[in-house]
């Protein structure tokens, strides 16, 4: 990659204050910083602070000289519990509290691009608006629930939604344009298919379908995918969007963009989580695919209970497991009996591992892993494909329910066991993807990690994008830097 002139360029990264949205926009400033675009990252001050300590991102500025970090409030007290069932809470508080410091560093920054989460799109197409600085979205989920949630409305205008109740969950959705007799109604996020009974007002439906069509107003919209992944909903979504640019998988443009003999791009792990290593020396001590990882992602929580079945699955399943339960995974509202059946202890002792957070990339690489059980988050999904390693899906909420079906439907990379969680489900599916169809899933796996590095490589769609991506915001600031003064 020839080196670039530093660009008059000034753009403002903005993400949501959580680890699935903060991950891709970080990979994404640091590719746009080694463009020699000027990046300004913005988290709010408790992200900024656990991503110093746990991802050391202040060293990154040393390595990428045209990034650095800004933050601001979230609005909530130091002592509030910003996980388990609370996540949502700094998000919505950033939506009520964010404004003026949005604004306030729009214009004293003299930014000329805003690269926004989509999930705060709303505010983030105010301010942009107000102050005339051009934006652009960044959606973190897949393209192809975002192309879900733009198209429920119209999906009850041809009367498939909303559902007649439980019996109506295995009916399959025909009406949705590019992925007809793709979907069941259980596939799409519980809040676009209510029933009959609960049809209004459906408060959070509005809040997403709104939010999504609010991706029509910027400039243009980025997605964490590549075109051979997801063509089906990415070419609706390009008839319908204005400049749709697919980058990903983001993670993996590291090692093919960084400038040759250099390791610019390898050492950030964007994880606003404390990582324990000590799981990639056992993961060297296990024979070659043995070990399915484990790990419903950083907001997933679950009772005692759900947490058992699974654990009794595995253990009960044979196979070699490395498990991530994070502190704040059991409900805080289950009773505080922490006693564990020995059984599972022994069965642990002998074959798994449990730890609190991982470097799951690097994971995911390890030769020791042959299969991942997860809950759909897209990052952990695009990074499971990007591995090659076949899936066990719990999604557990939103967007994950489509991407479930992605995995066992579309691309047939693996099971869905969404809705069910019962020991037994547990350890037949283990045994399916890891013993009895493991050569099957194994070679469909491949196949799409071989399309997602071509993608990322020179002359795949998504390293000519990133390339199309700096010169459009290029092309956008120099309109701001004529037209416009604050
Ligand atoms: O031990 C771990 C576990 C996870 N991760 C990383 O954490 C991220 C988790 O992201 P994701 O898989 O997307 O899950 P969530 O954290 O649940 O992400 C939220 O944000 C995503 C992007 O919008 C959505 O797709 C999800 O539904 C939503 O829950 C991934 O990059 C993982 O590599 C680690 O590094 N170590």
């Amino acid at each position: 990659m020839k080196p670039r002139q530093t660009s008059s360029a000034h753009v403002l990264i903005f993400p949501c204050p959580a680890q699935g949205h903060v991950n891709s926009m970080l990979n994404l400033a640091q590719l746009l910083a080694l463009r020699n675009l000027h990046i300004t990252f913005l988290n709010t001050e408790h992200v900024h602070n656990r991503l110093t300590r746990f991802a050391d991102i202040e060293s990154l500025p040393a390595r990428y000289p045209t990034l650095r970090f800004k933050t601001i409030p979230d609005g909530l007290p130091e002592e509030h519990s910003r996980s388990g069932e609370r996540s949502m809470e700094p998000f919505h508080s950033v939506k009520v509290h964010g404004k003026p410091f949005l604004r306030d560093i729009l214009v004293k920054e003299k930014v000329t691009c805003l690269v926004a989460d989509g999930f705060f799109g709303k505010l983030a197409n105010e301010m942009a608006e107000e102050v005339g600085v051009p934006s652009i979205h960044f959606r973190t989920i897949s393209s192809s629930c975002f192309w879900t949630y733009f198209w429920t409305p119209y999906l009850f205008e041809s009367n498939e939604l909303p559902i007649k109740g439980e019996e109506d969950m295995d009916r399959i959705i025909t009406t949705l344009p590019g992925m007809e007799n793709l979907l069941r109604c259980r596939d799409l996020p519980s809040f676009c298919r209510p029933t009959r009974a609960d049809a209004e007002p459906i408060i959070l439906l509005d809040t997403i379908v709104s939010e999504t069509h609010q991706t029509l107003r910027p400039r243009a919209v980025i997605f964490n995918t590549f075109d051979d992944l997801e063509d089906p909903a990415l070419s609706q979504i390009g008839r319908r969007f204005p400049t749709v640019f697919t980058v990903g998988p983001l993670h993996q443009h590291r090692e093919s963009r960084a400038p040759s003999g250099s390791n610019t791009m390898r050492s950030s792990n964007n994880s606003i989580w404390e990582e324990d290593t000590s799981c990639m020396a056992w993961l060297n001590s296990q024979p070659l695919r043995s070990v399915i990882y484990v790990s419903f992602g950083s907001l997933t929580t679950m009772s005692r209970e759900t947490l058992l079945e699974f654990w009794y699955g595995l253990v009960n399943s044979k196979r070699r497991f490395l498990w991530v339960v994070r502190s704040d995974m059991i409900d805080a509202r289950e009773g505080k009996d922490e006693s564990i059946p020995g059984e599972l202890v022994e069965g642990t002792k002998e074959r798994g591992l449990m730890v609190g957070w991982v470097p799951q990339v690097e994971v995911l690489a390890h030769k020791s892993v042959g299969a991942f059980m997860s809950h759909c988050g897209w990052n952990s999904t695009i990074e499971s494909v990007a591995a090659g390693v076949p899936m066990i899906c719990w999604p557990y909420f939103a967007d994950q329910q489509v991407n479930s079906r992605l995995v066992s439907e579309y691309w047939k990379v693996g099971l869905d066991m969404k809705d069910v969680c019962d020991r037994k489900v547990v350890e037949d599916m283990v045994n399916d993807v890891m013993l009895n169809r493991k050569q099957e899933f194994l070679e469909s796996a491949e196949k799409l990690a071989v399309l997602a590095l071509k993608s990322v490589s020179e002359g795949g769609s998504s390293y000519a994008n990133l390339d199309r991506l700096v010169e459009f915001i290029e092309l956008i600031s120099q309109e701001r830097l004529c037209t416009g003064t604050s």
